[in-house]
């Protein structure tokens, strides 16, 4: 038999992760999601509710006492006659609690992402069903319900600082139960026991008490309708329609090294331009290959200006297509020959890089990370829910190179790799890997100082916005409009002399050693003008995957060194419930990212600790697997999820609009009055076409947009309500510094 359930979203970051722990309970559960404004009423909702066996009401930013601009039609969902079971869970069990007369208030103090013991009443009936008196769950919540009523019959509560916290409760006779804690977070135990324990109770009541009318028979005509109609509000579309690979020759030629070989050093020699995807830190899991990628004339570039919602494509350095006459056709409409334009949105680009990539997709070499394909950089404006309205027009959002030649160095096994899409792997470039495999020992001259004489003009960001938008954040928290804000400043550095983007990517590189290095000058134009220049050292995947699975990894608590110097204090510090919550928080809403394409996602390692230069990290590791078998490539897991969660805080919608429209736009003015974040924020990285692939995010991050002239970078950091001025001040400097210290001495 089906079992219906319409799930109501209140654009949470944690709505798939019950969605799976719902469908997870039973095969035969088929679950609709809409979200709280898909209808402007409940009233326009009510006919389709006989599909449904029961409603749950999701989580969610915001305060039910706010109303409609809140909670949209949920607002008298609990007024009239609802004959349909229903569980709502932190926002919406608020919301089924205030409906009963109860008052949602402040707390005094605020949990987001902390796990408590929730304590049973002796009535707690049968929504708690065979559970102990006793049990942990994750809280985010800045309101809670207080003020017995009549209506409503409490079930289990919490102790905390605040006192007794209303933490179960039912609808006096009615089937309308809520919880305030969250069953789905990865840290709650028992999740699937209060499902199924509801499910039971939904069953019963449909069968003995709801009205033969308000309940369509299983299977009909009409709920199929009202199913497919519903399913259709929220656009769950591929990008593009996967097919089965299959090999196709190309040239591979593995070459064995004596000994380590200096990647910097082999890129010195290099005769032709070349961007790099390296490592200067190797672990098991990160850093192991090193990735030279050799543009050529015949190499597409794609450019997309979300600002004027255009696309751009022409073939590396065409000598029709001039930076000036670039220009001229993507502002003023020029048409000039060797070069498209279509105007389309961000889906549309993403469609359109889907369909290059599905022609060119092929089953071979699937151990080596990349054998030619698209390389590139994204910026943070890519990403839902935010807009570039920078008044510079000409910034790139998006910048991807088809590249048919690459070398690879693996950093495990010494072996270099060649590769050649078309078996035209150039001359000049195996003669100089050659030459490292023939010599013995690897000489590298250090770099980390940049040369002498050049004096540099910093524009940084100041205490007091800084102070302000650290305030206005907070204001945002006990609202309990979100439960974590990631802040970010913007700080500009221009040379008195020009300094060559490599010299600047070797000194970064060596001061500020990590696993995702990356140097990206795109002189795609002209070989004397590059439009954009990307220059990273970033501690941090964002997205990994392969046919069949993929990883995230997300890093969220960090500590200075300057503070804490040895592993054993900072771990200390990492463990508390600031740095736990900061980390549970992004952990689960990556989840709810890969749940909303996947069914398979585990977390393979929760909050360890990571070292590097300058700070101690937290970082978890989530997995998705089955991702063959699914509709969705990867491609679609990528453009799903960003902006990337580490970067943005949750919920990812409402945090994402109110730091560019209210928090950041004040905070960054001195730089640009948009609240635009730029390559900032956005992601590195490669599809490469065997369907492997890896991103980073950028941050210890600098690039240019003109032409090398001035750079840019940015660094912030989560604040949650457990945040102080002071602490994320620092915080912040010292992520700037790990960066920007390579101009201060
Ligand atoms: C925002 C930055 O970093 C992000 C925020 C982190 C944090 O809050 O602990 C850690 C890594 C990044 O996801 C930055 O480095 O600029
Ligand atoms: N997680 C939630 O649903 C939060 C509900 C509400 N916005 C609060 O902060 O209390």
């Amino acid at each position: 038999m089906g079992f219906n359930v319409l799930f109501i979203d209140s654009y949470d970051s944690f709505t798939y992760n019950l969605v799976n722990l719902i469908q997870a309970q039973n095969e035969d559960i088929r679950i609709t999601v809409i979200h709280n404004d898909t209808f402007g009423k409940f009233e326009d909702l009510k006919k389709y509710l006989v599909a449904f066996h029961c409603i749950v009401v999701g989580p969610g930013p915001g305060n039910p006492n706010n109303g409609v601009s809140d909670i949209g039609l949920l607002v008298d969902m609990f007024n009239g006659e609802l004959d349909v079971p229903v569980l709502g869970i932190c926002l919406g069990f608020q919301i089924m609690c205030r409906a009963a007369g109860a008052r949602i208030e402040q707390l005094h103090e605020i949990k987001h992402g902390q796990v408590y013991d929730i304590n049973l009443r002796k009535n707690a009936g049968q929504l708690f069903e065979e559970y102990p008196e006793s049990f942990k769950s994750v809280r985010y919540h800045s309101l809670h319900a207080v003020g017995a009523t009549e209506k409503l019959i409490p079930l289990c509560e919490t102790q905390d600082e605040n006192g007794h916290v209303l933490m179960g409760a039912q609808y006096a006779g009615k089937p309308f139960y809520g919880v305030q804690y969250h069953p789905e977070s990865c840290c709650s135990e028992l999740g699937g026991q209060l499902i199924r324990n509801f499910l039971k109770l939904a069953n019963k009541y449909n069968a003995q008490c709801r009205s033969r009318s308000a309940l369509l028979p299983d299977g009909s005509n009409k709920i199929k309708e009202i199913l497919s109609l519903l399913d259709k509000k929220i656009d769950k579309r591929s990008l593009y329609r996967k097919q089965e690979l299959h090999e196709k020759p190309i040239f591979v030629e593995e070459l064995k090294a004596e000994v380590k070989a200096e990647v910097h050093v082999v890129c010195d020699r290099l005769k032709r331009h070349f961007f790099l995807m390296t490592s200067a830190v190797t672990d098991s899991e990160r850093g192991k290959w090193s990735i030279i990628a050799l543009p050529d004339a015949k190499s597409t570039v794609f450019t997309y200006f979300e600002q004027l919602q255009q696309t751009v494509v022409h073939h590396w350095r065409d000598k029709d297509v001039s930076p000036e006459a670039f220009e001229k056709a993507v502002l003023f409409e020029n048409p000039i020959r060797g070069l498209q334009r279509y105007h389309e949105d961000k889906r549309q680009f993403w469609c359109r890089i889907g369909g290059f990539m599905q022609e060119r997709m092929i089953a071979n070499n699937p151990e080596l990370p990349f054998i030619g394909g698209l390389v590139g950089i994204l910026g943070y404006e890519m990403g839902q829910y935010t807009r570039n309205k920078d008044t510079a027009k000409l910034r790139p959002d998006a910048k991807l190179v088809y590249i048919e030649n690459c070398v690879l160095f693996n950093h495990f096994e010494n072996t270099w790799h060649l590769i050649s899409q078309k078996n035209d792997f150039p001359e000049d470039v195996r003669q100089v890997i050659a030459e490292a495999v023939d010599r013995c020992e690897e000489t590298r001259p250090t770099f980390d100082e940049l040369p002498a004489g050049i004096t540099y003009d910093i524009k940084l960001p100041t205490y007091e916005a800084y102070a302000e938008a650290f305030e206005k954040s907070q204001k945002y928290l006990h609202n309990g409009d979100s439960y974590e804000v990631c802040l970010t400043t913007q700080t500009t550095v221009k040379p008195s002399k020009p300094v060559k983007p490599w010299r600047i990517f070797q000194s970064l590189a060596e001061r500020n050693p990590a696993p995702f290095a990356s140097f990206f000058d795109f002189s795609d134009l002209s070989e004397e003008y590059n439009s954009v220049c990307f220059i990273s050292s970033s501690p941090e995947r964002f997205i990994k995957w392969s046919r069949d699975d993929c990883e995230l990894r997300p890093i969220k608590g960090t500590v200075s060194k300057n503070v804490y110097s040895t592993l054993e204090e900072a771990a200390l510090v990492l463990k508390t419930p600031k740095e736990f919550g900061e980390n549970l928080m992004i952990l689960d809403l990556i989840r709810n990212d890969l749940y909303q394409l996947l069914d398979d996602v585990v977390v393979d390692a929760l909050m360890s600790i990571e070292e590097y230069k300058t700070v101690y990290q937290l970082v978890s590791v989530v997995k998705g697997r089955g991702l063959r078998l699914s509709k969705f490539s990867g491609i679609d897991l990528l453009v799903h999820s960003l902006p990337a969660g580490s970067m943005t805080g949750a919920p990812k919608k409402i945090t994402v609009e109110l730091l560019q429209q209210e928090i950041e736009s004040d905070l960054n003015k001195h730089i640009n009055s948009a609240g635009v974040r730029g390559l900032y924020s956005g992601v590195t990285g490669y599809l490469s076409c065997n369907d492997n692939a890896d991103w980073s995010v950028n941050i210890r991050c600098l690039y240019s947009y003109d032409n090398a002239k001035t750079w840019n970078l940015g660094a912030g950091g989560a604040i949650t309500v457990l945040s102080t001025l002071e602490g994320e001040w620092d915080e912040m400097r010292t992520k700037l510094e790990s960066a920007l210290q390579i101009f201060l001495d």
